[in-house]
């Protein structure tokens, strides 16, 4: 058997094409675009590039696109002044600060100093906190993106096992948060987890977010499993995922591939969220079962 290769790439250009004939209406019963603010501080390359993609496809659905480059070496309070000046903006419905931040900067402080109404990210502790109650919020982009193509491969995904091998605030809790709202039965996995490979073995989902390039075998896959990897690894051979792709894919039922699997997601999920903030802020109504 080989497994279906889930194609994030395409479902992402679907659900941006969707988001975008929302944004027209939006506007026009608004009187301005919705607008996303993203802040970059420093030049690390794969940030820079992520940026620059964000803007773009801002840009493309129809939004407004408000960046802000700082100097590596900016301060916290700079820092915290400008997000504090966004959150006081009322042609800013969004905000992100693009992760990491350089070592001396304070990046949980960053965070919490975000309007939760405006955190698109969905990183912030009130937003954490809404999702694992089950109230209306922000989740962050990666995991919904993750569960939207989850939920494009079984329709439901009640009484599945799954088990999410990570434990970050931005991928692997909010997954697994996501997971138990769909009624499946959920493992965190992480770098203290006993025989891992059996945790992984008995999953019918599997969502790898552990940095770790190709830690999971497809021996460890049970076969006919989904196969979700979160992991963007630079080696010397190139991108890799968490999982040994070609191992895995000769057991499971359907896989995402790196590049082009999970990663286009995130930035499809922020325009969603940004629209949704959007028109949340502005009493206008958005469809979200078209998002
Ligand atoms: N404030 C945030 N910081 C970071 C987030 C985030 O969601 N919010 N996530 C990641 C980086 N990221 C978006 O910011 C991101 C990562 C990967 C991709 C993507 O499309 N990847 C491509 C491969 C591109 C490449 O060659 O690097 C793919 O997987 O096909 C988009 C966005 C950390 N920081």
């Amino acid at each position: 058997m080989s497994a279906t290769i889930i194609d994030g790439k395409a479902y992402a250009a679907g659900l941006r094409a969707r988001i975008a004939t929302q944004v027209e209406p939006f506007k026009a019963a608004a009187g301005r675009a919705p607008g996303l603010a993203v802040v970059l501080v420093g030049e690390d390359a794969a940030s820079s590039v992520y940026v620059r993609s964000k803007g773009r496809a801002t840009r493309e659905a129809g939004m407004e696109s408000f960046e802000h480059r700082l100097s590596a070496d900016i301060d916290q309070a700079t820092l915290m002044a400008l997000v504090a000046a966004l959150n006081a903006d009322p042609a800013v419905d969004g905000i992100l600060v693009q992760l990491p931040l350089p070592a001396h900067l304070d990046a949980q402080a960053v965070i919490q100093a975000i309007d939760p109404d405006k955190d698109v990210d969905g990183f912030h502790p009130v937003n954490a906190g809404r999702l694992a109650t089950g109230l209306p919020g922000f989740v962050p982009c990666t995991p919904l993106g993750c569960l939207m193509l989850l939920r494009d491969v079984h329709g439901t995904l009640a009484g599945l096992d799954a088990v999410v091998v990570g434990r970050s605030n931005i991928v692997g809790k909010p997954m697994a948060q996501l997971l138990l709202q769909e009624s499946c039965t959920v493992t965190i996995a992480h770098s203290r987890t006993r025989d891992l490979p059996a945790k992984v073995r008995a999953a019918d989902i599997v969502v790898a977010a552990v940095g770790i390039p190709k830690l999971i075998e497809g021996g460890w896959i049970k076969p006919g499993a989904t196969v979700i990897d979160v992991g963007i690894n630079r080696t010397e051979t190139g991108l890799v995922g968490d999982v040994d792709f070609e191992g895995a894919r000769a057991v499971a039922g359907a896989i995402t591939p790196v590049p082009g699997g999970v990663g286009p997601m995130t930035i499809a999920v922020l325009l969603r969220n940004t629209l949704v903030s959007a028109g949340r802020r502005m009493g206008v109504s958005i469809d979200e079962t078209l998002l």
